[in-house]
């Protein structure tokens, strides 16, 4: 990387200067084996990704501060789907850098080896075990060591099932655990997969249109349940739920995407009264 961050200051190319300090306040939460001595768990830097001379994104600059819950939205085609490619490793991008902490390049790695160094991608859709019941899901998601659980005589410690048992809480899941997961409602299969996410215990969450689908009762549950990850896990939300972003964004930092790099970012009001916003996504 060329320089140094300071995440006080983000350093996304629109022009921040008039905004809010969103940076320092996450700084309690210290993630393993990631360098976040700067404050940030996610730098991309001058991304662009060219798909046969179409850029899908074209030197986009982002980064996430420790502990912060971001919201991205943006038009259809506006890169936010590939900007989470990127991260994840699915598609490398042609030119620019991106960094998980300090140190970590994720252009290096396999998508395999981003997912074991922490960062956690939910797909749009569901993709729960729907033979197994809600609790199993959530055991098999468990992060452990894996030779352990695969041994014949494996059984879950106290504070393992204690794990298990607030993950279902905190998902809304508890009174379900006996239940398959093949027959729990959209919104709660979208739940049990956060939840899978979170037994894995990521440094990074990637959350993909997480309430595409649902009813307004589950949007608004999922609204409660991010809140309630504020502050404890970094996370990244794409989402084009506007209702929905309001209630998750609160008074931190919005980014718009739009043609493969940030229109805009700031506080949802400032984003939402942006007339370059309103002109390409939020309408007149
Ligand atoms: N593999 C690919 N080959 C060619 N073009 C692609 C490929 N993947 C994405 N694109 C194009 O790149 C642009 C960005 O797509 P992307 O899916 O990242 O947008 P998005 O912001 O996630 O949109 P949506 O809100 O509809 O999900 C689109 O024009 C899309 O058609």
């Amino acid at each position: 990387m060329s320089q140094i961050y300071n995440p006080a200051q983000p350093s996304e190319n629109v022009d921040n200067t008039h905004h809010a300090d969103y940076g320092t306040s996450y700084a309690r939460i210290k993630p393993e084996g990631v360098d976040t001595i700067h404050g940030a768990i996610l730098y991309l830097e001058n991304i662009t990704v060219s798909f046969d001379g179409f850029k899908a994104l074209n030197n986009l600059n982002l980064d996430i501060s420790v502990g912060e819950l971001r919201c991205i939205i943006g038009p259809n085609g506006a890169g936010k789907t590939t900007m989470m490619d990127v991260i994840t490793g699915k598609t490398r991008p042609t030119a620019g850098t991106a960094f998980f902490g300090q140190s970590i390049d994720l252009t290096k790695l396999t998508e395999y080896d981003i997912a074991h160094a922490g960062i956690g991608r939910k797909f749009q859709r569901p993709t729960v075990f729907e033979q197994h019941t809600v609790f199993e899901n959530l055991e098999l998601a468990m992060k452990m060591d894996k030779r352990v659980k695969t041994t014949l005589f494996f059984r879950m410690s106290s504070e393992q099932v204690d794990k298990i048992d607030a993950c279902l809480r905190l998902i809304r899941l508890n009174g379900n655990e006996r239940r398959l997961a093949g027959l729990l409602s959209h919104g709660q299969k979208q739940w049990l997969e956060i939840g899978m996410l979170l037994m894995q215990e990521p440094q990074l969450l990637l959350l993909d249109e997480p309430v595409a689908g649902m009813s307004d009762a589950e949007t608004a549950r999922t609204a409660e349940l991010l809140n309630e990850l504020r502050g404890k896990h970094s996370i990244m939300v794409v989402e084009h739920d506007m209702g929905f972003v309001a209630e998750i964004a609160q008074q931190g930092k919005v980014t718009v995407l739009h043609e493969g790099s940030v229109l805009a970012a700031g506080k949802m009001s400032e984003v939402q009264a942006d007339e370059r916003v309103i002109e390409v996504y939020l309408g007149r």
